[in-house]
């Protein structure tokens, strides 16, 4: 006789990662999503960048000196490190294990190098999305319109777009973010249609096996 508990089918967690060029609007994405997907975690990075008016330390990122940065990647604390626009940038490995393995899902707002690392840490529970700017000029404008970053940074920042671009291939999902509500639904989608995938249900086996009365 077949019964479906909750436990029976019970899922790991997944890993979903954002990637974009800088103001394409991940972070904004992100903030949407975690208000309206209750099951969703956000990883906090460690970060060495300056801290921007408005962010919280612990909840934007974890703002640590390059000294305790690399005494996190000595001690094997984080999951994945890159240096981005020449800041060091790094996932701490702990919470996100905790949060997988109570079935929650966890949000990744990393780049390319960190989901490069990630993929070939957990290629299976890893979910990838690219997000795409309407246009250049909208990227510049966005960057320019959140006006926390020096002219010299946002110029710096535009000057790598391509390259970062460059690497869009490497993702499973690709969204162009012309309009935020959209986009926030397009990953919505994503997510619920991998939350159903057959492979994240280990117990589903047995439990159709019982369905047919194997
Ligand atoms: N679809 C959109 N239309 C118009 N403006 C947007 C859209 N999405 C985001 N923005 C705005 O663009 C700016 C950059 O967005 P956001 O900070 O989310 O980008 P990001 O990809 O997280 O950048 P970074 O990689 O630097 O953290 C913000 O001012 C945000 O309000
Ligand atoms: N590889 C990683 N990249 C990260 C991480 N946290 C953020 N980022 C990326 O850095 C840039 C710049 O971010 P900003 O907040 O300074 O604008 C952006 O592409 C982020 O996705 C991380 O832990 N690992």
């Amino acid at each position: 006789m077949s019964d479906m508990t909750e436990n029976t089918l019970q899922r790991r967690g997944l890993m979903l990662v954002l990637s974009s060029p800088s103001g394409a609007g991940k972070t904004t994405i992100s903030r949407l999503l975690l208000e309206r997907e209750a099951d969703l975690t956000l990883s906090v990075s460690a970060t060495t960048r300056k801290m921007r008016p408005g962010e919280i330390d612990g909840k934007d990122y974890f703002f640590v000196s390059p000294e305790k940065f690399a005494e996190m990647v000595k001690g094997d604390e984080l999951l994945e490190h890159a240096t981005v626009f020449d800041n060091r940038y790094g996932t701490p490995r702990a919470p996100v294990e905790q949060a997988l393995s109570n079935s929650r899902d966890v949000l990744f707002d990393i780049d390319w190098q960190g989901t490069q690392q990630v993929s070939a840490k957990a290629p299976n529970d890893i979910v990838r999305v690219f997000i795409l700017p309407p246009s250049l000029e909208e990227l510049e404008r966005r960057l320019y319109a959140r006006a926390q970053d020096s002219e010299e940074v946002v110029r710096g920042r535009m000057a790598k777009a391509a390259d970062e671009m460059s690497h869009w291939a490497e993702y499973d999902y690709i969204i162009v973010n012309n309009d935020v509500e959209q986009s926030v639904a397009d990953v919505q989608s994503i997510l619920r249609a991998e939350r159903l995938k057959r492979d994240r249900k280990p117990g589903l086996d047995g439990f159709v096996r019982g369905l047919r009365g194997a």
